[in-house]
């Protein structure tokens, strides 16, 4: 039992993005995993129902910054940003959106082939310290300094302004270099969304079981359950098409001739592995989606 004057336990400070497009994905998966709020228009704190955790709403440039400084407990944000701030934050799991790349860009008309090139000439960039690290080997090399200014957004406007012989942007699509006369001439990491968390941070529990419902989230909008009789004459070949996320499961039938096969398929694998498994002689294929797992 607590000492009577004991103040509360204090809650998990988790902090996700305030805007933009990893905030729309982030909403929809803390949702789907169980993790529900009410947030009042125009405040950036809402509490959790029936978890003791509150959400702060933050730019997702800031939020590498304050999970490593110890500001909040636990954060959602893009790799690139953790990388930038260079903090030193324990990086929980991969979150399978907001996926891009950091990449050197230069006009097309300028035909630059070699990334060298642009060492010792005029950069505009939202990620300065990556930028700078990445530059540094070439200008050792050459005795050069690569001029590196940073912009908060736009960046891709900056050799059109006249501002820059070259950008380092992220790129998705590509539409968006594209569109400003760009082309890529080095990549220098690849990104996505990851949920990050404080290392000393108290709540060890409460983070893996949020982890734990994360990953089931995950899980369940990457796999469907695939389900099929087969005999079982038949019955090997048909596993080698569903070997399942560990195993199948596997029940035999009334009768004993036939078994039912049930198997986790990703998604992406549905209609492949359903016409693999005709052809092998499996019937009654049901595909069921999953709401949410744990595994
Ligand atoms: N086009 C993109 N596709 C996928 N992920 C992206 C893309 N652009 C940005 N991201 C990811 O989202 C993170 C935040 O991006 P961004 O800074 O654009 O967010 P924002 O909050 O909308 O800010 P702003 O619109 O003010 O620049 C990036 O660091 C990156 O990890
Ligand atoms: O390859 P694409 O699919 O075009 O995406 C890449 C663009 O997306 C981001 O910008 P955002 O749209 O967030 O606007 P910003 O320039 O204000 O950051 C990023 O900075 C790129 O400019």
């Amino acid at each position: 039992m607590s000492a009577p004057n004991s103040s509360p336990p204090e809650n998990l400070k988790f902090a996700i993005p305030k805007k933009g497009r990893l905030m729309e994905k982030v909403v929809e998966m803390l949702k789907g995993s169980g993790i529900e709020f009410r947030r009042q228009p125009r405040l950036d704190v809402a509490l959790c129902v029936g978890l003791p955790i509150t959400l702060i709403f933050l730019p997702a440039a800031d939020i590498a910054k304050f999970v490593g400084e110890g500001n909040v407990d636990l954060g959602i944000t893009g790799e690139d940003i953790v990388k930038e701030n260079m903090v030193e934050v324990d990086t929980i799991m991969e979150l399978g959106f907001g996926k891009c790349k950091l990449c050197v860009q230069a006009p097309v008309t300028d035909n630059i082939t070699d990334v060298e090139s642009l060492a010792g000439k005029r950069i505009v960039t939202s990620f300065p310290d990556i930028t700078k690290q990445f530059f540094q080997t070439y200008d050792e090399k050459l005795g050069v300094t690569t001029n590196i200014n940073y912009v908060s957004g736009s960046v891709e406007a900056a050799c059109g302004l006249g501002l820059a012989d070259a950008v380092v942007d992220l790129v998705e699509t590509g539409t968006t270099m594209r569109a400003a006369g760009l082309e890529v001439v080095h990549d220098i990491l690849s990104t996505q969304a990851v949920l990050i968390s404080n290392p000393h941070s108290e709540h060890k529990d409460l983070v893996a079981k949020l982890q734990r419902r994360i990953e089931g989230y995950i899980t369940s909008r990457k796999y469907v359950m695939m389900m099929y009789n087969i005999s079982n004459e038949l019955f090997q070949a048909a596993i080698l098409v569903t070997p399942g996320k560990k195993s199948p499961t596997v029940t035999s039938l009334e009768g004993g001739k036939d078994k039912a096969v049930s198997a986790l398929i990703l998604k992406k694998e549905v209609s492949d592995k359903m016409d693999a498994l005709h052809d092998v002689g499996a019937t009654d294929i049901l595909v069921l989606e999953l709401n949410n797992s744990r595994m």
